[in-house]
């Protein structure tokens, strides 16, 4: 019984994002991950810094590859689904789903997708930007999964959304990132950036693909 609420409640939220997805390209979810998940996956985070496995993001496919702060602070892990730990494993079935159910409902014709860890260090942004490349447009979707616990409006690091209007003028929404927070948008379409935050800043974040991952990042 519990286990048909719970299967009910991710069922509204796949829903949700299906739907503001089609109406306005861009969909927020609170609570798409429970507060003890969002707690697992920060204790995962933890240990691949501890192992030292964060590298500096860069801009651009690996052969274009250029690491400018100003335009980019963070630092990112990549899952690697073989390897991935429990809470991880857990996330990453929970976005198959996700995946699947945006098939059946908006013939995106999705076929794969990859994630990272990321962390913003206090100070750092990500300057406006589109997340698909000129050279690899196979992402279709952004995700972002926020982690951060008892973050509150004082800390910053907003996400911003710059969504087109059919004038040719732009509307800016501005997102908290607070634990359980999930964020996805077009990522053709809607140009967006990171502003910065006076703490440390984590999340997980991803794309879903139009064609099967083949590690393109490496
Ligand atoms: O962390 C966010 O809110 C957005 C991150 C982002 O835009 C990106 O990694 O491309
Ligand atoms: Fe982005």
């Amino acid at each position: 019984m519990i286990e048909e609420i719970e299967d009910d409640k991710l069922l509204q939220k796949f829903e949700q994002i299906a739907d503001r997805l089609s109406d306005k390209g861009y969909a927020i979810v609170d609570n798409f991950l429970e507060p003890e998940e969002v707690h697992n996956l920060l204790e995962v985070l933890q240990h691949h810094q501890e192992q030292g496995t964060f590298k500096k993001a860069g801009i651009g496919t690996a052969d274009q590859f250029t690491v400018d702060k100003q335009v980019r602070g963070d630092f990112i892990r990549w899952i690697e689904p073989s390897e991935a730990l429990p809470p991880t494993q857990i996330f990453l079935d929970r976005m198959n789903e996700v995946m699947r159910y945006i098939n059946r409902t908006c013939f995106l014709g999705l076929k794969d997708f990859e994630f990272h860890f990321t962390v913003y260090p206090p100070g750092t942004v990500y300057q406006r930007h589109l997340d698909q490349f000129q050279t690899n447009d196979h992402r279709r979707l952004s995700f972002i999964c926020y982690l951060n616990e008892d973050w509150k409006p004082e800390n910053g690091g907003n996400l911003r959304l710059y969504l087109p209007n059919e004038d040719g003028t732009e509307e800016e929404v501005d997102i908290l990132p607070i634990a359980g927070r999930l964020a996805c948008f077009r990522a053709d379409l809607i140009p967006h950036e990171v502003l910065a935050a006076n703490r440390h800043r984590y999340s997980l974040t991803g794309w879903m693909l139009d064609q099967l991952n083949e590690l393109t990042f490496l």
